[in-house]
């Protein structure tokens, strides 16, 4: 609508910081109708909703929802049947970068958003009164916060999510030099953040060029474990959200992100799904110690790519098959040895108990190790240093991994 157009140009230029903020962003939104004076955070969402149909997204029977614990999230209003589509977002409702050849595609979406922010671009000023603020993702993101960033308690974190933190700084370190952004931008790092945990990757058959986009309202839904939830589909008439089952009314729309770990999870999005069937633990910090890989035994896995990367799934309470090639290198002659991974099994006799309790001895060293580890990570967060809610979330991950080594070693808890 035209008059609504003009009004939408005086939104809010700079994305707000604070949940209050955010509120007063979207009071002073003129997307909101001309006689609102007051935008309760419930409105400002169904603002957002009537402007997200304005711009030909379809929404069938699910609002925004602000759920414990987990930001907003989408619920149904009414029930759903399996195979509906639950939301459509066309291209021209992106927001959308034009592909790049030098950038990778998480610069590209910053550096549009970046640019967006700077203009009166509605679709962008309407996204940003719905997006988490800056105080939201120095509250659950470790890499965002620059005084988390500079402490020296990292050495602290598991060793696998320090590694996929350390990913990610160094990820958005690349990106601001190819922007050719200032070192402690915080306009650079929020919206590589946005980026980071509400973009999706656009590159619908036929398309010669992939991109990272945001697809407004889609970005509302919450992530399940593989499997669990609502299709995602993609082409070239845009994304779609296609009921997996019959949903009755008050219940969450959820789709995956992918099979993440809740290490990649945590670093990536700032929370972890306890019992995800999805979850592994990292066993490298323990097979490679020093004190059990001696140089040798790296050598001949290095040689037969089976370096690093071992992993325990909590569901299943079983160890990969890097691990057990990793594991009965001591075990069995080098004959034995390369028959095993080339069959996936023993030879002669069956070395699965011996394999297990060569790890269990190795586990049982390194639960003394964590359990320093995390009581010095509690003392960093009660005397203040580092974000309070970001250290509970780490020390919460160290006790899923205690949890997870324990029950290998007593999976009946005796
Ligand atoms: C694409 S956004 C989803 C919408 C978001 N909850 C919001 O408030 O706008 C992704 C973010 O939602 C949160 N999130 C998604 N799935 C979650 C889950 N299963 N449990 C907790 N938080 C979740 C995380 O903060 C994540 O970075």
């Amino acid at each position: 609508m035209p008059s609504r157009a003009k009004k939408r140009q005086r939104l809010a230029k700079t994305p707000p910081d604070t949940e209050e903020e955010r509120d007063t962003a979207s009071t002073n939104n003129s997307i909101s109708a001309a006689t609102t004076t007051t935008t309760t955070t419930d409105d400002k969402h169904k603002i957002f909703t009537t402007f997200a149909l304005s711009q030909g997204i379809t929404i069938t029977n699910v609002a925004p929802s602000l759920l414990p614990g987990r930001g907003m999230g989408l619920l149904t209003t009414a029930p759903i049947r399996s195979g509906t589509t639950i939301i459509h977002v066309p291209p021209k409702a992106m927001l959308l970068p034009r592909p790049s050849n030098n950038l990778s595609p998480q610069a590209a979406l910053t550096s549009h958003l970046l640019h967006l922010s700077t203009t009166s671009d509605p679709r962008y000023a309407a996204c940003a009164t719905v997006w988490p603020t800056r105080s939201d993702f120095r509250s659950s993101l470790a890499w965002f916060a620059p005084t988390d960033r500079n402490l020296d308690y990292k050495h602290l974190f598991p060793k696998s999510l320090a590694g996929a933190y350390e990913r990610l700084v160094v990820d958005a370190e690349h990106d601001r030099t190819a922007l050719g952004r200032e070192e402690g931008d915080e306009e650079f790092m929020y919206h590589w953040a946005i980026a980071n945990t509400r973009s999706f990757s656009w590159k619908p058959a036929g398309a010669r060029e992939g991109r990272m986009v945001i697809c407004p309202f889609l970005d509302y839904m919450n992530h399940c474990q593989a499997g669990d939830g609502c299709e995602v589909k993609m082409d070239s008439r845009g994304y779609t959200l296609v009921a997996n089952r019959n949903y009755d009314t008050g219940e969450e729309i959820l789709a995956t992100y992918g099979a993440h770990s809740n290490d990649k999870l945590l670093a990536h999005y700032g929370f972890t799904m306890p019992g995800s069937q999805d979850d592994s633990i990292s066993l490298d910090e323990i097979i490679l110690a020093g004190k059990h890989a001696h140089k040798e035994q790296r050598h001949t896995l290095e040689s037969v790519g089976y370096l690093g990367n071992y992993s325990l799934t909590p569901s299943t309470n079983e160890i990969c098959f890097r691990t057990q090639v990793a594991l009965r290198t001591r075990l069995l002659t080098s004959n034995e040895w390369e028959y095993y991974m080339g069959s996936g099994d023993d030879i002669a006799n069956d070395k699965s108990e011996e394999v297990k309790e060569s790890l269990c001895r190795m586990i049982r060293g390194h639960i003394e190790n964590m359990t320093d580890m995390t009581t010095k990570l509690k003392q960093v967060r009660d005397e203040g240093k580092g974000h309070t809610q970001v250290l509970s979330s780490i020390l919460e991950r160290w006790r899923q991994i205690q949890d997870a080594l324990q029950k290998y070693i007593d999976p009946f808890g005796t």
